[in-house]
């Protein structure tokens, strides 16, 4: 089964376009979109879920025309919202068991033990009877990936989860997501260009409402190989080595700027070669789609 969107547009109501002409073609596996803040990734995740309407374009996952058989599609379809809130009250089995009633798994033996599986396999079976609203944002996220794992979704939408996270808790979300099975769709919606290369067998990059890149993230970085010189400078020098070169990103290191420069080219003996990354192939798309989004250290 493919996700396959087609020219999707959305402006709201206030005159903001936040999807222009948006086509992508999502395979089962993980699929990261990457993009800036406000770049129009919650717009397309949201739209995918059948929860707001398209100006205009198609979207299909099978044979099934999403903007329209919104149903059926809802039936396929797990979903992780950026805002995921919970019942603070309620204990983590009892909601999770509620979500199922409300997924149409209507056998109260069949949701108990759907139930426990899915605890187990986000490891909150241990606190199965804590009230959600004791859960740290680690914990309250292995249990937004547990209700989306209600009913043995097809299609997974998961938008920005490991914003706020620890390093260990990001780690076990990982873990979690990449055991998700290889028959299913699952979009990964992020800004953290770390969870894109750490997971994603395929990827897009939007900006400004627009895919400005897509593809498997290696070949993505193998086109900026060899290209990407880097040098330490002072962070008074920046204005000028911007106006030289094609600075694409700065990182500050050690009190000092480090500038990461796109070129096919040596720029001069001052500079030195690195090994290209996807956060490299990232801040050049982005560079050259929007200025002001150029990270400054
Ligand atoms: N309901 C809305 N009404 C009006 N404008 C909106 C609405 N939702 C989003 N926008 C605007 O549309 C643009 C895209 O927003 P969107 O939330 O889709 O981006 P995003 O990539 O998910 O950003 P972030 O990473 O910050 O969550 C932004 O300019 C945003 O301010």
């Amino acid at each position: 089964m493919q996700l396959v969107i087609e020219n999707l547009s959305k402006t709201y109501s206030n005159g903001v376009q936040a999807l222009k002409n948006v086509s992508l073609t999502i395979s089962q596996g993980m699929f990261g979109l990457l993009g800036p803040n406000g770049a129009g990734k919650s717009s397309l995740m949201r739209t995918i879920a059948t929860l707001q309407e398209a100006d205009s374009g198609t979207i299909r996952l099978g044979n099934l025309d999403v903007l329209r058989q919104k149903q059926e599609v809802r039936k396929l379809l797990g979903y992780l919202p950026q805002e995921f809130g919970v019942y603070p009250r309620v204990t983590a089995e009892s909601m999770l068991d509620h979500i199922a009633d409300l997924k149409g798994i209507v056998d109260k033996k069949q949701r108990k033990e759907i139930v426990r599986i899915l605890l187990e396999k986000v490891n909150l079976a241990h606190v199965r009877n804590k009230n959600l609203g004791t859960f740290s944002g680690g914990m309250k996220q292995r249990f937004g990936v547990a209700q989306a794992l209600i009913g043995n979704p097809k299609l997974i939408i998961v938008d920005e989860p490991t914003a706020g996270l620890d390093p260990a808790e990001r780690n076990r979300f990982y873990n979690l997501l990449s055991e998700i099975g290889e028959n299913t769709i699952v979009i990964l919606s992020t800004h953290i260009v770390e969870d894109v290369t750490n997971l994603c067998s395929n990827m897009a990059i939007i900006c400004l409402g627009e895919v400005i890149a897509q593809g498997n993230p290696n070949t993505l970085v193998e086109e900026v190989q060899g290209k990407i010189w880097s040098k330490s400078i002072e962070k008074s020098e920046l204005t000028v080595y911007r106006n030289s070169f094609r600075v694409i990103s700065t990182q500050l290191k050690m009190g000092k700027t480090q500038i990461h420069v796109l070129s096919e080219i040596r720029p001069d003996e001052s500079f030195k070669p690195v090994e290209a990354g996807l956060e490299d192939v990232y801040f050049s798309r982005i560079a050259d789609k929007d200025k002001s989004n150029i990270v400054t250290a």
